[in-house]
């Protein structure tokens, strides 16, 4: 995934640089993110120059390891260093591009830099998540009464070479939103991928996903859902305006998943896929998730496979807007950075960094849909008889069952497909499921995604 340094070169400037004005960058981050981003400001240098009038120069880098061998050609003049102090204390600094990951430096960083009315550019979804309305409270303390504004960009936070951000921020102005869908975390879809596909394993999967630039530094974030739910809060607040507590949105990752459930998946004739979701219920309350989910082969999304996001927007006016594109690794999300550092080098502002807080809409931790539940059990007598029980006592009406001949009696699986009906019944269904003595380790659940699965199936 990496470009030989030896391509990475320096292009004579066509125009006068001395007569240019400068955009000066300081960069919190030297790693997969940043050194794409050097990459490409020295690769399109004089494009750059033309296109905005200014000379772009990365100034300076911090890193935690100087000793580290860098990916990527350190331009002319450029310093390295683990000074903080070097990047923060320096106003001939433009702005300050923060791709170092974490949730307190980071913030201590952003927090800095925009007091210090420069502007910042991140890609951090986990930093933006959890400090989300004290950032804005910040933005908008520096800029009240002043001109010449600070901007925040964060176009490659979320679903990272994707445009999402500056098209909810946009593009849907005159339209409502009554649901996102999507897979939104590159890492598990390379892993769901090669696991259902190419037949890895999950270590095997990971390892590669990492490799590649994909996962988290912390890739417990991918593969527990948080990554993509930290996404998901983002594109909450943008399409609904509510703050959500990040925990307050359910999330299940891929870690449960065995090939049992991929084997039953593709007896129904599609596959699984790790989904975010957030979607108008009535009443001006917005559910959400983040959970594995069956889609169907005729699905748009059971194609998206590898690294690839895609995200589905149906709107009122708009109907279904689908944006597809490379979620994770250094050339894509540079991209998003590089498209965020030019706007502020020519000086376009952005309508607003999070779009308005409602002050109608709330958020509800429940949702409806047909569930898969898998269960593995020791063989006993009434088992089958027990589940309508107890599907019965919390209102879960059963679609159909499945189940592959049993070959081991102490260590099968079968797995319920419900009608339509609440994660919270399902929820119980599962608690008390759990509790006989049949049932081995927890109940696996996922919904499926489309309410029209049925005629879709093939
Ligand atoms: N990789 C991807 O596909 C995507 C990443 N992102 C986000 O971009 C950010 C960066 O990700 P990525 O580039 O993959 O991460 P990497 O781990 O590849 O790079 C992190 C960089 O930050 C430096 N760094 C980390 N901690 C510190 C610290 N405490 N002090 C000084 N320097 C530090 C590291 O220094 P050193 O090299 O010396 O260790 C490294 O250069 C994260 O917030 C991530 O969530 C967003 C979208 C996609
Ligand atoms: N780890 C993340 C990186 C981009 O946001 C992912 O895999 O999606």
């Amino acid at each position: 995934f990496v470009r030989p340094s030896q391509s990475v070169q320096r292009t004579a400037p066509t125009l006068n640089m001395a007569a240019l004005p400068e955009v000066n960058i300081g960069i919190f981050g030297g790693g997969t993110v940043g050194g794409g981003i050097v990459e490409i400001i020295e690769s399109k240098r004089e494009h750059f120059e033309k296109m905005t009038g200014k000379s772009i120069n990365v100034k300076k880098i911090v890193v935690r390891d100087l000793d580290k061998a860098r990916d990527f050609t350190v331009p002319e003049g450029c310093v390295i260093t683990t000074d903080f102090d070097d990047i923060l204390g320096d106003d001939s600094l433009d702005i300050i591009v923060e791709v170092m990951g974490g949730t307190t430096l980071a913030n201590d960083v952003v927090r800095k830099a925009l007091s210090n009315g420069q502007d910042v550019v991140t890609a951090n979804k986990a930093l933006i998540a959890a400090n989300l309305p004290d950032i804005e409270a910040l933005i908008n303390k520096v800029n009240e009464g002043k001109d010449e504004k600070v901007e925040f960009r964060y176009e490659a936070a979320v679903c990272g070479g994707i445009p999402i951000i500056r098209s909810l921020q946009s593009d849907f102005v005159g339209d409502d939103i009554t649901m996102i869908s999507g897979i939104i975390n590159g890492c598990t879809n390379f892993m769901l991928t090669a696991m259902d596909v190419h037949g890895k394993s999950y270590d095997e999967a990971l390892s590669e996903a990492s490799d590649l630039g994909y996962a988290e530094a912390d890739p417990t974030l991918d593969v527990g859902g948080f990554d993509a739910r930290s996404k998901l809060k983002i594109l909450i607040r943008l399409a609904y305006g509510i703050d959500v507590e990040e925990e307050d949105i359910s999330c299940r990752g891929i870690t449960d998943l065995t090939k049992l459930d991929f084997q039953y998946a593709k007896m129904m004739g599609g596959s699984i896929k790790l989904i975010g979701v957030a979607k108008a219920v009535g009443d001006g309350k917005v559910a959400a998730f983040v959970s594995p989910a069956y889609v169907t082969q005729n699905d748009s999304l059971y194609a998206v496979t590898g690294a690839t996001n895609a995200i589905e927007l149906i709107s009122k006016n708009l109907e279904t807007t689908t944006l597809i594109g490379q979620g994770a690794g250094r050339y894509p999300t540079a991209n998003s950075c590089i498209n965020d550092i030019i706007s502020l080098a020519k000086g376009d502002k952005t309508p607003l960094p999070f779009n308005p807080p409602s002050k109608d809409a709330k958020f509800v931790n429940n949702y409806e849909s047909n569930f898969f539940i898998r269960l593995k059990y020791k063989d006993a007598l009434g088992i089958t008889r027990q589940c309508g029980e107890v599907c019965e006592k919390y209102g879960v009406s059963i679609h159909s069952m499945l189940q592959n001949p049993t070959t081991k009696s102490d260590d099968a699986a079968f797995a319920i497909v419900t009608e339509k009906v609440p994660l919270s019944s399902v929820k119980k269904f599962c608690a008390e499921i759990e509790e006989l003595d049949w049932c081995q380790g927890p109940a696996f659940y996922m919904p499926v995604l489309r309410e029209d699965w049925e005629t879709a199936l093939v």
